[in-house]
C-alpha cells in the first residue's frame, strides 16, 4: 500500500471567502488535474513531515502548524492500495511558483474545479476547506492505474477525532 499526503493552504480572500491553494499536476498519477500539493511518504518521515517538505519542492511555499483534515483511502478492485493524510493550514509564508511537478494557483474556495479533479474529490474537499475532519473509504474498479480506474462506490465518516498525524 502507498502512503500519501495532501496539504490545502488556506488564505483570507477578502469579501469572496477564504482561497485554496490548488496544482495543476504536470506528471505521474492524476496528470493534469488539479488537487493539493502532496506525495508520497519517504523512508523515516511522518505524514506531516511529508506534507510540509511536497508542498516545499512542488511550489515553493513554507507551510507550518498543519492541522490533520482527513484520513482517506482508495481502493483497487478490493485491495487497499493508496492511504492519504490530508492536511490543511492558514500558516503559509512565501509566494508560490511553479515547478516540474506542479502548476500552483490560489483559487476562491468557492471556485473550486471539481470537474478537473479526481471524480471523489467533490464528496470530502469541500467539507475540509470547511474546517471539518472525514475519514474516508473510495472504490476505484478496472485495474492500474489508479487515475484511469473507475470511481464505484464509498463510504464517509464526518467530524472524526484525527489528533495532528505526525
Ligand atoms: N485529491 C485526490 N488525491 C488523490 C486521490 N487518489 C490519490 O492517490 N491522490 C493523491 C495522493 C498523492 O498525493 C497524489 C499522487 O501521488 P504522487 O504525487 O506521489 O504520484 P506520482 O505518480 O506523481 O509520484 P511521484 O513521482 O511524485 O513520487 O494523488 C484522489 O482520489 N483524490
Amino acid at each position: 500500500m502507498i502512503e500519501t499526503t495532501l496539504c490545502f493552504p488556506l488564505r483570507d480572500g477578502g469579501d469572496d471567502g477564504d482561497d485554496v491553494l490548488l496544482i495543476e499536476k504536470r506528471r505521474g498519477l492524476g496528470e493534469g488535474w488539479y488537487n493539493g500539493p502532496g506525495g508520497k511518504l519517504e523512508s523515516g518521515e511522518t505524514p506531516q513531515e511529508c506534507a510540509v517538505r511536497e508542498t516545499r519542492e512542488e511550489v515553493g511555499l513554507e507551510v507550518r502548524d498543519l492541522e490533520k483534515a482527513g484520513e482517506l483511502t482508495f481502493l483497487l478492485d478490493g485491495e487497499e492500495h493508496t492511504r492519504c493524510h490530508v492536511y490543511r493550514t492558514r500558516s503559509v509564508t512565501g509566494e508560490p511558483s511553479a515547478s516540474a511537478e506542479a502548476d500552483p494557483e490560489w483559487v476562491p474556495v468557492d471556485d473550486v474545479p471539481y470537474d478537473r479533479m479526481w471524480d471523489d474529490d467533490h464528496l470530502w474537499l469541500p467539507g475540509v476547506l470547511e474546517g471539518a475532519t472525514v475519514v474516508g473509504e473510495f472504490r476505484f474498479e478496472g485495474g492500474e492505474p489508479l487515475d484511469e480506474a473507475e470511481f464505484v462506490a464509498h463510504d464517509l465518516e464526518w467530524d472524526v477525532p484525527l489528533g495532528n498525524g505526525s
